[in-house]
Parts: C-alpha cells; sequence; structure tokens
C-alpha cells in the first residue's frame, strides 16, 4: 500500500523517525537539547526534537508516551496524546513529566516519545434540538456489567 509523504526538516543531528516494525503505528522521536536534562520526581519539561513538519490536509500527527519510558521510569507525556495540527510549522516538541519518586535523566538523542500520524478530518455542526435514542442512552463512565 502506498504511503503518504510528509514533508519533514530535521535541525537534529538523530536520524528521522523510523517504524521500528513492519506494522509499527508509530515512530520513535528523540530529543534534541544540548546538554542532559533531570527530571525531578513530578518536574515537567518541554523538550525539543528539531523536528517539522508538514502534514497533508486531513491529517494530524499524535505525540504519545513510550510504554518502556513509563513503566521502567515512570517517565510520560502530560498532555497525552499531544495533538501536531496540519497546519503547525513550528517545531515538535514534547511535555514530558516525570511521576516517579527517582529523578530521570535525558539525555541528546534519546527515544523520548512516539508520533502516530492518522486522518483527522475537520467536520460541521449541525444544531439541533433532538439527537437519536440509543440502548446505551446516558449511561457511561463504568454502567456497564452492573446488574
Ligand atoms: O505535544 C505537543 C502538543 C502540541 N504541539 C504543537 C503542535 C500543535 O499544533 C500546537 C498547539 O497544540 P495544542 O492545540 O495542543 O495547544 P494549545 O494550548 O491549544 O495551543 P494553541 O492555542 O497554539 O493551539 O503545539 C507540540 O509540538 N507538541
Ligand atoms: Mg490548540
Amino acid at each position: 500500500m502506498k504511503k503518504p509523504v510528509v514533508q519533514i526538516i530535521n535541525r537534529s543531528p538523530n536520524p528521522l523517525p523510523q517504524y521500528a516494525t513492519a506494522g509499527a503505528a508509530g515512530m520513535d522521536i528523540r530529543a534534541h537539547i544540548p546538554a542532559p536534562v533531570t527530571l525531578q520526581p513530578l518536574e515537567r519539561s518541554l523538550v525539543a526534537t528539531g523536528l517539522y513538519i508538514q502534514l497533508p490536509d486531513g491529517y494530524e500527527a499524535q505525540v504519545r508516551p513510550r510504554s518502556g519510558l513509563a513503566i521502567n521510569h515512570g517517565i510520560t507525556c502530560l498532555n497525552s496524546p499531544g495533538t501536531i495540527d496540519a497546519d503547525y510549522r513550528g517545531e515538535i516538541k514534547v511535555i514530558l513529566i516525570n511521576l516517579s519518586n527517582e529523578p530521570h535523566t535525558i539525555r541528546p538523542g534519546d527515544r523520548i516519545a512516539q508520533i502516530v500520524i492518522q486522518k483527522a478530518e475537520q467536520v460541521e455542526w449541525m444544531e439541533v434540538n433532538e439527537i437519536m435514542e440509543t440502548a446505551r442512552g446516558a449511561g457511561g463512565f463504568g454502567h456497564t456489567g452492573k446488574e
């Protein structure tokens, strides 16, 4: 299947993000920082990547945490999933937070998160007074499976 093409500028010395396996949804993205950054417990930091992308209209990129960093070090993306709009032309940055009890150091070139590129259509609203009934109705927030 032909893949959509996304233009990218890489102002870092790191390789371009790549799919690590044939069926990967995400591509790891790396820190583009001049020196190591240590996150203390509950500290957050906006980490640069040196990447700038031009998404086709109708696409978005999501910045998502890496599960390995999360389970091993308590490092996640505070705004997960981060949204990269199709018309954003700034540098892709990652809001990392340390949810562990130990300091954790991010080094230049470390894989800090992953991006998933997918279709995201815009819609128009049609304002009405009623919306169609369903079996679920207004049930939510854990209402299924109860007697
Ligand atoms: O993890 C992220 C999230 C966002 N962005 C960039 C791309 C996105 O298009 C822009 C705005 O993000 P968002 O809409 O989430 O933030 P906002 O607080 O609503 O800012 P704005 O008013 O600029 O939309 O910031 C990133 O680089 N990394
Ligand atoms: Mg916004």
